[in-house]
């Protein structure tokens, strides 16, 4: 199984894509464990793509849990080359109303018990990180939205995902202080992963779908898991189309990305000094400058 150049990472309330054509059930070793689920490749319109359910189809992985350098590994196994992650999120701003969809450009990261490197055990290497999301494949995002002319969606280009630990959600305290540090939605999950995607040289953006205004408005209800898959439910669909249209756009007109050369310039250590085991394990990351 090789060339699927288009990965989607499904978060929560989207398990499945409904879409997809001729799937087949992919599991791939990793030297990182197994993936959240087995990797559904399949068609989109003709292209192939491979859909991931981050926390798997029954959601029984925390953010925490989740396998992340499995995932990014198993997907740069197969081919690809753009990830578009569904993601909910909490908005922090009061223009980011709940059903909106946003496409971050920059996080904070406030996770502390992720493991978000490919590197160590003998190689380093330093990516640049200060432009987390593809742009290019972001603004593929952005025009397949505004294309789309959605009903009840407002498109947000830009901004910023603070990325939480969890599974409990902020203290109002906390969402006070991310507002004031400029957030402009919170989740759980993005980060790690668009960390590993640069490390792979996968072009990686966010379709943030918000959901709830979280705890910090004093009009609206503090956010709760049925009011995030509520919204989800209504947005479910808006997403998979979003998704569609954008596949269909990348395919027909691949957009150059940084990322694709994240490593150029990045691994410090010789490698004819990196022990033989971590070279094996880092193989499909390593190939092109070995
Ligand atoms: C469903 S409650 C919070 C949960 O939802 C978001 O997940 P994902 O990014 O995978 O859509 C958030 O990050 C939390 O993990
Ligand atoms: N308010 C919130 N905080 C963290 N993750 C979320 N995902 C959706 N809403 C969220």
């Amino acid at each position: 199984m090789a060339d699927v150049s288009i990965g989607i990472i499904g978060g929560s309330g989207l398990y499945k894509m409904a879409a997809l054509q001729n799937v087949e059930e992919v599991t791939i070793d990793t030297p990182f464990g197994p993936t959240s689920d087995a990797l559904i490749v399949g068609t989109l319109d003709g292209a192939k793509v491979a859909f991931l359910a981050r926390h798997g189809r029954n959601h029984h992985l925390l953010p925490t849990e989740v396998p992340y350098r499995a995932n990014i590994y198993a997907l740069k196994a197969i081919g690809v080359k753009y990830i578009i992650s569904a993601s909910a999120v909490g908005s922090l701003q009061e223009e980011v109303k709940p059903l909106d969809m946003v496409l971050p450009d920059q996080f904070i990261d406030r996770t502390r018990s992720r493991v978000s490197t490919f590197f160590g055990d003998g190689i380093v290497a330093h990516i640049g990180f200060a432009d987390p999301i593809c742009p290019a494949l972001a603004q593929v995002l952005g025009d397949a939205i505004s294309e789309l002319n959605l009903p009840e969606v407002t498109l947000h280009r830009g901004g910023t995902y603070v990325c939480m630990e969890g599974p409990a959600f902020s203290t109002l305290s906390e969402s006070n202080l991310y507002r004031s540090w400029g957030g402009t939605v919170i989740g759980m999950t993005n980060l790690p992963e668009a960390k590993l995607a640069r490390e792979a040289e996968i072009a990686y953006a966010t379709l943030a779908l918000a959901t709830d205004y979280d705890c910090w408005h004093p009009e609206h209800d503090s956010v709760t898991v049925e009011m995030i898959i509520g919204n989800l439910h209504r947005n479910a669909a808006n997403a998979q189309s979003v998704i569609q249209a954008t596949v269909a756009k990348l395919t027909a007109n691949p957009p150059v990305s940084k990322a694709h050369k994240a490593l150029r310039h990045a691994i410090l250590t010789p490698l004819d000094q990196v022990p033989a085991a971590t070279k094996e394990k880092l193989g499909i990351l390593l190939k092109p400058y070995l």
